[in-house]
């Protein structure tokens, strides 16, 4: 048996992760894996936890980045190492990418810090792909508002979700082998259609 994929989606609040991860989950079924989706923080009784709490309590920005990888463990423990190595392809929403763009670009927390984390945490594993779902920020804005009541980091300013896609894009060029950036400004149905493509293609690979 071998190992299974391990897929992240990435991107600032609103930019449509969400909306295509259950398109991407019902494809590689079609193809033949078994795929287990899930999503951080929580994808796990305790993680959920702690999802409802930081999405809710104001904490110190330390605080919040150690609660990330906090349920990050929990997760890779419980879901995501049993299911890669059963052979299963994971599909999650968001990891830690997630911490280096929110805690690291938005909130401004050292980036060495956030690495110790990383290495801590999961020393070896790392995403085989990430899509990086990405539009412009007042387009991100207006379709957040029109769609639902903003949590804590949904209710940050302009220039919070600026540093964040910032970093997002500076991970991307570091990580060029396994990032792929999907452009949401268009209709679902095109931003559909590329994502099979690109999706049949690292099956393949
Ligand atoms: N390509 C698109 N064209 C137009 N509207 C879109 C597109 N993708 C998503 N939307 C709309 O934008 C809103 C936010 O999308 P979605 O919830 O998928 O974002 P998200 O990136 O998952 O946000 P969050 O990370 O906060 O959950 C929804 O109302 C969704 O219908
Ligand atoms: C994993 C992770 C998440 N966040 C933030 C990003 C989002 O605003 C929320 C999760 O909400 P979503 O609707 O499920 O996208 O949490 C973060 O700041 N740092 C992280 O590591």
């Amino acid at each position: 048996m071998s190992r299974g994929k391990f897929i992240t989606f990435e991107g600032i609040d609103g930019a449509g992760k969400s909306t295509h991860i259950s398109f991407v989950a019902s494809l590689l079924h079609d193809l033949g894996h078994t795929v287990v989706t899930t999503r951080e923080p929580g994808g796990t009784p305790l993680g959920e936890k702690l999802r409802e709490l930081l999405l809710s309590e104001n904490m110190h920005l330390e605080t919040e980045a150690l609660l990330m990888f906090a349920s990050r463990r929990e997760h890779l423990a419980q879901v995501i190492e049993p299911a890669l190595a059963r052979g299963d392809w994971v599909v999650c929403d968001r990891f830690t990418d997630a911490t280096f763009a929110y805690q690291g670009g938005g909130r401004k927390l050292e980036r060495a810090k956030l690495e110790a984390l990383e290495a801590w945490v999961h020393p070896h594993l790392q995403p085989d792909l990430t899509l990086l779902f990405d539009v412009p920020l007042e387009v991100a804005r207006e379709r957040l508002a029109r769609s639902r009541n903003l949590d804590r980091f949904e209710q940050e300013k302009a220039d919070f979700f600026a540093a964040t896609r910032d970093e997002y894009h500076r991970r991307a060029q570091q990580f060029p082998q396994r990032f792929r950036i999907i452009e949401t400004i268009r209709p679902v149905a095109e931003v559909n259609a590329l994502i099979d493509g690109l999706i049949r293609e690292f099956a393949r690979a």
